[in-house]
């Protein structure tokens, strides 16, 4: 079998086209548009990459767009008084700060210190806590989870009862709330990390098979069921010498072209789940503006 390539660019364009139409529909309503303030403290170039990304999406979306850039000595203090302020400005209805953050900063402080409302990236406890008790018409839900959703959607409807779902990788950012997401679509879920016992046996049992780990191409093709579908969330920049001297490339946490052959469906890195996080991050901040502005919440990818 040679698996069907679940394509992330194309599905995040449908997004981020459903975006563009409600932010079109809202400001005809309000009066303005919706606003997403990125804060970044510090200057690591995969961080600088992905918050321009974001910032050429929310414009293109014809969003408020605002980027912070603090420098890697900012105190925690300082951080806090940014968020307190876009936090009071009305005109901003999503705020992201880009993790990590620096060493002497504590994330989860700063994260809990965000408006629950504004919580673009569904990080605060009081989101954490909606989407663990089921209120996903309330929640703001993380970006590469609920991205994540719709491609496993587009492939298996909506329903996964009866199929086994194994998520390798328990992050709050990324295995939990995934696994949440599985569970309420009624699939059967494991959870498995660094300490589980026979890894490899336990991928072999899942018909979705989610791997968020941060270890490159960790997941071999004999780690995959037949037919699987297999959800590809690892970014891991590793040297590519094949491209010249110094050079990289992007790979997943799986072993693409093992888990290809085995899997019925597959996503790619890149292409494939992140290109999903940033059209969820525009589609969170039209759905708090939504919230905010006490209109219908609006779904995305549906
Ligand atoms: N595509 C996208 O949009 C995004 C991609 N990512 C990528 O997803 C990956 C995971 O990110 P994140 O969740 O933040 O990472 P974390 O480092 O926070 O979590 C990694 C998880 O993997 C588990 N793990 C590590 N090594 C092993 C192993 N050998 N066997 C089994 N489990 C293991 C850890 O287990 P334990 O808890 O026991 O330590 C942990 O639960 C990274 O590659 C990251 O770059 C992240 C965010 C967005
Ligand atoms: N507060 C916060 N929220 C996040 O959502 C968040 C974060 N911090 N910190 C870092 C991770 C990582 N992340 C990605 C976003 C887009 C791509 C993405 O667009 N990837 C492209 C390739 C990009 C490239 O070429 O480097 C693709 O997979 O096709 C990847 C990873 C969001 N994160």
């Amino acid at each position: 079998m040679t698996a069907r390539i679940i394509d992330g660019k194309a599905a995040a364009a449908a997004v981020l086209a459903e975006v563009k139409a409600r932010v079109d529909a809202f400001r005809a309503t309000k009066g303005r548009p919706p606003g997403l303030a990125v804060v970044l403290v510090g200057e690591d170039p995969a961080s600088q990459v992905y918050v321009r990304n974001k910032g050429r999406e929310a414009e293109a979306a014809g969003f408020r767009s605002e980027q912070h850039t603090l420098p890697v000595t900012t105190s925690q203090a300082d951080l806090l008084a940014l968020v307190a302020r876009v936090n009071a400005d009305p005109g901003i209805d999503g705020i992201l700060v880009q993790l990590p953050l620096p060493k002497d900063i504590d994330a989860e402080t700063v994260l809990t210190a965000i408006d629950p409302a504004k919580d673009v990236d569904g990080f605060h406890p009081v989101n954490v806590g909606l989407l663990g008790s089921g209120a996903t018409d309330r929640a703001l839900v993380p970006c590469t989870p609920a991205g994540s959703m719709i491609l496993i959607e587009s492939v298996l409807g909506p329903s996964l009862a009866g199929k086994h779902a194994v998520v390798v990788g328990r992050s709050n950012i990324v295995g939990k709330p995934i696994a949440q997401l599985l569970l309420q679509r009624d699939a059967t879920v494991t959870i498995a990390h660094s300490r589980t016992a026979d890894l490899a046996a336990l991928c072999r049992q899942a018909d979705v098979l989610v791997a968020a780990v941060g270890r490159p191409e960790m997941v071999r093709g004999d780690w995959v069921k037949p037919g699987a579908v297999v959800i590809d969330v690892g970014i891991n920049r590793i040297p590519a010498p094949e491209k010249g001297e110094g050079k990289t490339r992007l790979v997943g946490d799986v072993a693409y072209a093992e888990a290809a052959a085995v899997a019925s469906a597959i996503t790619p890195v890149p292409g494939g789940v992140g290109p999903m996080t940033i059209a969820l991050l525009m589609a969170n901040t039209v759905t708090a503006a939504h919230l905010r502005e006490g209109l219908a919440r609006p779904r995305f990818g549906a």
